[in-house]
């Protein structure tokens, strides 16, 4: 019986399958990345030639202590792929992201990226989004305001629940990499994701909402009984 980090780190190895010296690569964060960026470094250490942009401070720190080549998208605008984590993922490829608070500049990489291929161990599949709290990035001016908004517009959308501000370890609000905070919408059960999305992203204090909608092309998810590919139609995996 493999351990949720053993699965974790199974699938970030499949992933490192697709990486081809010379390319461009987004490095995405949490406990699921970590393995696919240390990875990496091991490979890198062995000769491999790639450049890499991180999606967050701790992995920029933990790529650097790797010696991993690192620039960032003002330098190269577009990346060959991007692998990522998620907390959640349904058979659409539709994911929720930001349990790590890195959603922003995440979805950013992502979308700059000619692929973005998820590694997830299984527990993290849903048949539908919103088990997992749904982060929303806020800007701090007019936070209630922009609470209470979320609140009206995720209603409409048919999506209920409390929404709580994300706080630290020591009961400190928790501030993003880009000095923003985190709002986490317990909603139990998202139906239709991609009306959350525009309800909620057009208000004007939200700066990015952790829904991944049309991002992720593939994912390889990690299970006791091995490892599930999941494609969207125009993914092709290069040999
Ligand atoms: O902000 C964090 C990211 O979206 C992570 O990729 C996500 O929270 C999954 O993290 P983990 O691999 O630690 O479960």
């Amino acid at each position: 019986m493999l351990t949720a980090d053993q699965l974790k780190e199974k699938a970030a190895l499949r992933a490192l399958d697709l990486v081809r010296d010379g390319m461009r690569l987004g490095l995405g964060t949490g406990s699921t990345a970590e393995h696919f960026v240390k990875a990496l470094g091991a490979r890198v250490a062995a000769g491999l030639n790639v450049l890499c942009v991180p999606t967050s401070e701790a992995t920029r720190k933990l790529a650097e202590s790797l010696n991993i080549p690192l620039s960032t998208l003002d330098e190269i605008p577009q990346l060959d792929l991007t692998v990522d984590g998620a907390d959640e993922l349904d058979d659409q490829l539709r994911l929720i992201k930001g349990g790590g608070g890195a959603l922003l500049i995440e979805k950013i990489v992502a979308t700059a990226s000619k692929s973005m291929v998820v590694i997830a161990d299984d527990s993290k599949e849903v048949a539908q989004l919103g088990r997992f709290p749904l982060p929303v990035e806020v800007v701090p001016v007019g936070l209630r305001a922009t609470q209470a908004l979320i609140k009206g517009m995720a209603s409409e959308a048919g999506c209920d629940g409390e929404i709580k501000l994300r706080v630290g370890r020591g009961g400190e609000p928790f501030y993003t990499d880009q000095e923003n905070l985190i709002l986490d919408c317990h909603f139990g059960s998202i139906p239709e994701p991609e009306v959350l999305h525009f309800a909620i992203k057009r208000l004007p204090g939200v700066v990015e909402v952790g829904l991944f909608l049309g991002i992720a092309d593939a994912a390889f998810v990690a299970g006791q009984e091995g490892l599930k590919v999941l494609r969207s139609a125009t993914w092709e995996e290069k040999s």
